[in-house]
């Protein structure tokens, strides 16, 4: 046993809910991970994290190699404790932020050299340092080493990227080596394009994964576009491991992807625009800035039992957000959490029972079209 485990609970339709043993703690699935970019989900404590639902969040190779460094988060520890956070943790490869937020990049079939966005210091990604990276913070789960294309792509630049991230894959395969307790996820790319993903699904099956990532969506296609894709790449990959769509999304995104068999999902959205004072709720979203709230004495969501809405009213959430006063992104960031966590959960309640259809239905006719 690998100290690694998923199992399958029940399904519904396309939809799996199931678990995934880690030495660290289990992950309930269909799961959200909310993003601590650098070793920290924004404006939140690691204890309210967990107390909004979460099993397990998501670092970014690429921000924590720039500062405050592999090397030195190892040598005190590793980021479980760097962060206090002692549940398990899935860190992205470092290739998708290099290639969106870097300078002077230089992209060969060895790496990406590039400039750091932080002081313009030169370094190099590859799936080899990539691996010993995600080594030196201990993340749970690692991903493999690949290039997500910038949009819009040509079908023949698609290709060409991911049979790059398919050698990249074997690459981050044979130097992950072999972990106990520690897990690899394959990243599947090819865009919107039905042939490079069925090649690409093909290719990281016959290298041998812990979970498959679908990357390459959520940059800008759109729904409709995301939703045809995982139409058929789910049936494309294994079903007996965990399927991790990568960057994904609003909460009409999440429902849709977990129908269409996804176990796993990461989105800086619910904490983003939560510091906007964006709130998501299960009737549509409030722009809380919006001076009709000023005077507003009920909370976000009578129903939610977050500590925004059982502790403040619009008009306070209001006054803080105009004010510009920390617990403004706080309280918001919190609900949001605390809402999409609510989503996962009641998703795998009905997964469960065999009323995922019906949930689902009641989701949609809750939400009012549009701000609320
Ligand atoms: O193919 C991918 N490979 C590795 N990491 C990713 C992360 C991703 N995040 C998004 N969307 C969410 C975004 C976050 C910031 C800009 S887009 N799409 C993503 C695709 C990939
Ligand atoms: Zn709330």
């Amino acid at each position: 046993m690998s100290g690694f485990s998923f199992t399958l609970s029940a399904t519904d339709g396309r939809a799996r809910s199931g678990v995934i043993r880690t030495p660290r703690g289990e992950i309930r699935t269909p799961a959200f991970m909310p993003v601590g970019t650098a070793g920290t989900v924004k404006a939140m404590l690691p204890e309210s994290v967990r107390a909004t639902g979460a099993d397990i969040l998501l670092g970014n190779t690429y921000h924590l190699m720039l500062r405050p460094g592999a090397e030195r988060i190892a040598r005190l520890g590793g980021l479980h404790r760097f962060m206090n956070w002692s549940r398990p943790i899935l860190t992205d490869s470092g290739g998708f932020q290099v290639m969106s937020l870097s300078e002077l990049r230089k992209l060969t079939e060895e790496g990406v050299t590039f400039s750091s966005h932080v002081d313009g210091s030169r370094h190099f990604l590859s799936p080899e340092t990539s691996m010993e990276i995600q080594r030196l913070l201990g993340s749970d789960i690692v991903m493999a080493f690949d290039e997500c294309p910038a949009l819009p792509a040509t079908h023949e630049r698609q290709a060409e990227a991911m049979r790059l991230s398919m050698r990249w894959a074997q690459r981050s395969r044979d130097a992950f080596g072999d972990r106990p307790g520690h897990a690899l996820f394959g990243i599947m790319q090819g865009g919107v394009e039905r042939d490079l993903r069925e090649e690409s699904a093909a290719a990281l099956r016959r290298i041998g994964f812990d979970g498959y990532a679908i990357g390459g969506l959520a940059v800008g296609e759109g729904q409709e576009a995301m939703l045809s894709v995982l139409d058929y790449a789910t049936h494309l990959l294994p079903a007996e491991q965990p399927r991790y769509l990568m960057g994904v999304g609003k909460p009409d995104d999440i429902v849709g992807a977990v129908q269409r068999g996804v176990d796993m999902m990461d989105c800086v959205l619910p904490s983003r625009s939560g510091r906007t004072g964006q709130a998501w709720t299960r009737r549509g979203q409030i722009n809380i800035k919006n001076a009709r709230h000023a005077d507003d004495p009920r909370p976000l969501d009578e129903t939610c039992t977050c500590p925004a809405c059982t502790g403040y009213s619009r008009a306070y959430l209001h006054h803080v957000f105009r004010a510009g006063e920390m617990i403004s992104g706080m309280l918001l960031t919190w609900h949001n959490l605390h809402y999409y966590q609510q989503i996962m959960q009641q998703m795998r309640e009905a997964i469960a029972a065999g009323t995922l259809e019906d949930w689902v239905a009641g989701f949609h006719a809750e939400r009012a079209g549009g701000d609320i």
